[in-house]
């Protein structure tokens, strides 16, 4: 059995992952991980004062974060130094957070790291770059995301890696938050962020032509896409090599 310890264990996605670990055949929960202490699914959720001790007693193979950036630096950094693999899924991070994860990581355990883990969005993720690749110049590129009233940071993490792909395909551009005002469109890549309700996640990338446009979007409907994703990966990284790998690895899609 692979030993599992969810961190952020009492929130929205903490609390979906921990139901889908405790019925897996294959995985044990043994604990969460949380701003206060608690329990989920008979199994106790600690302070996170002392995940340090609590990995030390329960030895898991793996740590799932979903957390907040901030916390999430210092629970990757303790996982690593206890030799527990990891799957993150926590967004928002700082350049100088993610070259800090990296320094943890790389060399010491195998982690998965991915700002989306459903299977929809990481083939959206093909599909955004396929058609910025095969698009001719003069198609203007606007991104827009939509969440629940509660998301912290913005532009989500999947916004974030949507840009990544389309500078790395139609070279880098300015990406200009909102609009007011006059202003003349040069070649910036237009980013727009909605925030409300229980938006589970929608995310739509748009290249407008003269007389066409071509929009692809994706609709998370229940946070499940993105648990059963992070679960997944959790089975998959027992074993490997260490270092950092995406969902894509984890789907087979690179
Ligand atoms: N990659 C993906 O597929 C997905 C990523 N996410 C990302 O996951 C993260 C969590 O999202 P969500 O579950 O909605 O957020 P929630 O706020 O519901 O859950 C986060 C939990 O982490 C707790 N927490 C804060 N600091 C620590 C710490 N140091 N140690 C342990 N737990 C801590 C919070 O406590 P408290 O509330 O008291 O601060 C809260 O209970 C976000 O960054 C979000 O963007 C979300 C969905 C999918
Ligand atoms: O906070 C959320 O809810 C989500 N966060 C992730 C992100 O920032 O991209 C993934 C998903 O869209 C839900």
């Amino acid at each position: 059995m692979i030993k599992v310890v969810v961190c952020g264990a009492l929130g929205r996605m903490g609390t979906a992952i921990g139901r889908l670990v405790s019925e897996s055949p294959d995985l044990e929960l043994v604990g969460g991980v949380d701003v206060k202490a608690g329990s989920f699914y008979g199994v106790p959720v600690v302070e996170a004062a002392r995940l340090d001790a609590f990995l030390e007693e329960t030895k898991p193979d793996v740590l799932i974060d979903f957390t907040i950036a901030n916390a999430s630096v210092g629970n990757i950094k303790a996982a690593a130094a206890h030799g527990v693999a990891l799957i993150v899924g926590t967004t928002g991070f700082s350049p100088e957070q993610r070259e800090e994860i990296r320094l943890a990581v790389e060399g010491h355990v195998p982690a998965v790291i991915s700002s989306n883990y459903s299977v929809g969005v990481n083939i959206f993720w093909t599909l955004i770059r396929e058609a910025a690749r095969r698009l001719p110049e003069g198609y203007d590129i606007e991104v827009t995301e939509a969440h629940h009233r509660y998301k912290k940071d913005a532009p989500s993490g999947t916004a974030k890696t949507i840009l990544e792909i389309l500078d790395e395909e139609v070279g880098p551009r300015t990406h200009l938050h909102g609009r007011e005002g006059m202003m003349e469109r040069g070649d910036e890549i237009g980013v727009h962020v909605i925030r409300g309700g229980d938006i589970v996640g929608d995310h739509t990338v748009l290249f407008a032509g003269n007389y066409e446009v071509l929009e692809l979007s994706h609709r998370a409907y229940d946070r499940g896409v993105f648990a059963s994703g992070a679960v997944r990966a959790a089975a998959w990284v027992i074993g490997r090599k260490p270092g950092i790998y995406g969902m894509a690895d984890v789907l087979n899609l690179s």
